[in-house]
């Protein structure tokens, strides 16, 4: 697989400038080219590119391939001559200009096509992050988002997303301790993801359900609806009422500790990022059957530049392991260990006591949650999100997530 031709080491050293990129090039840089038999090869803002003549022609945006008021191909694909090569190409000002044989000319910005180029995609990261341990995050020093301000202000709701997207965690605290306006709050943000849970959902320790987490007992860190084929994107809580001891939260960053696994053990992270494993649900009492199961490596990473986007920790749920063959049974129990020490790191853990009025979302695709177990009577409301609205809204305000 070709992503296996760059150390992981390599990558992380490449991800990490990636966080300070997006330096915008100077306007009317010079750009050269030369017209390969396979490829166009073009240096530009001192980045040597190489492009396919396929993809150049379908990424043309004039008005005939493109539409730029929907944003949307109008070029049919299927209809290219996969052999095509231009019949002339130039550069003119800011643009590179190529001529096809039967006369469509399509003409790219050279910071367009910088911006877009593999060779500037596999150095950086899709979404820029900060890792931490519970030091790195105290000592950030983060302020939580207050519920006034943050349903009537936009600057403060993408301060929160920002916060959110580098840290896979955020707080919006004074809020009043009910479920509509822990809806509200969540609304604020993006749209709910409703579950077998329900849509809002409210729940103390009564088994009303046939899940440990609605008991007292304390709950070893996990991302939630691990038996997802896709994971809830983002989990909400808010402790309406806990009138007892205990009941603390725990989060601990799942990708701090999968990277530092990188560093200590690459072939161990390899193993996770490749073993697809299931989770499952099962569920069957008077009043809620269900039968939920999902498939998927421990750590996933984008395969062009190694970035980790999703970890599925959760020991409850993890179903029967029957993948792979005996001997790697033994490698991967291993490397879940070696991940299992990374996440158990006191060091890593983050407590916080999740009162009346603060509310929590924490990125279940990154950051791992539990809780200590309590005693008297805990109410916790929440909900979950969808992801990909989430992102939206932070792109919107124009993070890069
Ligand atoms: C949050 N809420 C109480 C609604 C559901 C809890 C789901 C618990 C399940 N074991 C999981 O980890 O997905
Ligand atoms: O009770 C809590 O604090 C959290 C329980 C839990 O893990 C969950 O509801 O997903
Ligand atoms: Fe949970």
């Amino acid at each position: 697989m070709f992503w296996k031709l760059h150390k992981s080491a390599l990558r992380q050293a490449q991800l990490l400038r990636g966080v300070s990129r997006s330096t915008a090039l100077p306007r009317r840089a010079c750009a050269t080219f030369r017209a390969h038999e396979e490829c166009l090869e073009l240096h530009y803002g001192g980045t040597q590119m190489r492009f396919n003549y396929v993809w150049l022609r379908d990424h043309c945006l004039s008005a005939a391939s493109y539409n730029s008021k929907t944003n949307q191909r109008n070029l049919d694909t299927g209809s290219i001559d996969l052999t095509i090569r231009p019949e002339s190409t130039r550069v003119e000002g800011d643009h590179l200009v190529i001529t096809w044989p039967g006369g469509h000319m399509s003409k790219y910005s050279l910071s367009w096509l910088a911006e877009n180029s593999f060779e500037r995609k596999y150095q950086s990261a899709e979404q820029p992050r900060i890792l931490w341990n519970s030091d790195i995050y105290r000592n950030a020093t983060i302020t939580s988002s207050k519920w006034d301000t943050f349903m009537s202000c936009d600057d403060e709701l993408k301060k929160f997303l920002q916060n959110y997207l580098l840290y896979g965690i955020a707080f919006v605290d004074d809020v009043p301790a009910t479920v509509e306006a822990t809806e509200a709050v969540t609304q604020r943000v993006s749209l709910i993801r409703e579950t077998t849970y329900g849509r809002m959902w409210c729940f103390t320790s009564d088994f009303s359900r046939g899940d440990t987490a609605y008991s007292q007992l304390a709950l070893d860190r996990h991302t939630d609806t691990s038996y997802f084929q896709e994971p809830c994107g983002i989990q909400v809580f808010h402790c309406l009422k806990h009138e007892g001891t205990g009941g603390r939260t725990l989060l601990v960053d799942g990708f701090y500790a999968a990277e530092k696994l990188r560093e200590r053990s690459p072939e161990s992270f390899e193993l996770l990022a490749q073993v697809p494993i299931k989770h499952e649900y099962i569920e069957n009492t008077d009043r809620h059957q269900n039968h939920i199961t999902g498939i998927g490596p421990v750590l996933n990473v984008y395969p062009w530049n190694n970035e980790m986007y999703l970890i599925r920790y959760n020991n409850y749920d993890r179903s029967v392991l029957n993948t792979i063959p005996h001997d790697v049974v033994q490698r991967w129990y291993a490397a879940h260990r070696e991940l299992t020490t990374e996440l158990r790191r006191p060091e890593n853990e983050l407590w916080v006591k999740l009162t009346p009025g603060k509310v929590v979302f924490i990125d279940n695709w990154r950051v791992l949650h539990g809780r200590e177990s309590f005693t008297g009577s805990r109410q916790l409301c929440g909900c979950y999100l969808t992801r990909d609205d989430v992102l939206s809204a932070a792109r919107c305000f124009g993070l890069q997530a």
